[in-house]
């Protein structure tokens, strides 16, 4: 295995945002799109998000469901995922949530001078919380590396929940094989709100077309599975 199989999931607003400009986090799934989501976090070995995404919302990123933790048991797994945090600046705060819960440890990627500093941070969490690595992905952190990395410790399915700088430096290295877009069935219209993909990073338009795998309505929001490009 080179690397694992990538999938890319979000929930965005008919306008392609992520949240609003509000301090709270935006609902943007129902709780049909959050249970599949669960469902999806249980088939995969490693979560990871972007420490915009930590930041702002302070995620546990669990298997949240106590019968598919123990499904996940009886096939000799852990629970819950491995977590994987990425930062070019290191500066990850020690108590998120992310770094206590969950009993596969988590991993911050970063490289150059964040290297440091992601090392210093973590140095401060409390003893007794699941182990947490640093690793050097490059300068800036890339994608191939981290994948690989991944892959040497043995995630075969990585599920990326974000956010956008995150989901576009996935899109943009051909590295991801899955996106999963859950539309909300609404605007947000805010233009300093955070956007699913950074405007112009990504090539767009239709000579770069994704294949369309799955669109179905759950409830009012709209999950629409893409396949993007060849695996390699
Ligand atoms: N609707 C949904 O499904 C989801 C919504 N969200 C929302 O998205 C928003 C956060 O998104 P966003 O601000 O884009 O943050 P991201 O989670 O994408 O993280 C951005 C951070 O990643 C690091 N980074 C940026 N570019 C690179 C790079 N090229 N290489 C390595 N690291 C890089 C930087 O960390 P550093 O600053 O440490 O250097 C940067 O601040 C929040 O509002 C959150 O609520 C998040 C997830 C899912
Ligand atoms: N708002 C929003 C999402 N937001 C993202 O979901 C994650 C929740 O993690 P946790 O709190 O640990 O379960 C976190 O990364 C957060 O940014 N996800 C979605 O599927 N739909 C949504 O409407």
């Amino acid at each position: 295995m080179d690397r694992p199989y990538t999938i890319l999931s979000c929930a965005v607003s008919v306008d392609g945002r992520i949240d609003d400009t509000g301090p709270e986090r935006l609902r943007l799934s129902n709780e049909a799109d959050f249970d599949e989501i669960d469902e999806l976090r249980a088939t995969c070995d490693a979560i990871l998000v972007g420490a915009g995404t930590l930041r702002a919302d302070d995620p546990r990123l669990l298997v949240r469901s106590p019968e598919r933790q123990e499904r996940r048991r009886a096939r000799g797994r852990t629970a819950h995922l491995l977590k994987a945090v990425v930062t070019r600046s290191g500066d990850v705060d020690p108590g998120a949530r992310l770094f206590a819960t969950g009993d596969a440890g988590a991993v911050v990627y970063t490289g150059g001078d964040g290297t440091a500093v992601a090392r210093s941070r973590l140095a401060a969490r409390p003893a007794g919380d699941p182990p947490a690595d640093v690793v050097d992905a490059g300068d800036p952190p890339s994608a191939a590396a981290i994948l690989a990395d991944l892959a040497a410790r043995g995630v075969e399915r990585l599920l990326v929940e974000g956010g956008g700088h995150i989901h576009t430096m996935f899109l943009t290295s051909g590295l991801a094989d899955e996106l999963r877009l859950a539309v909300a069935p609404f605007f947000v219209g805010e233009e300093g709100a955070p956007r699913f993909v950074l405007p112009g990073a990504y090539p767009h338009g239709p000579a770069a077309p994704m294949r369309l795998l799955e669109a179905r309505a759950l409830g009012d929001v709209a999950v629409l599975r893409y396949r993007l490009g060849e695996r390699r």
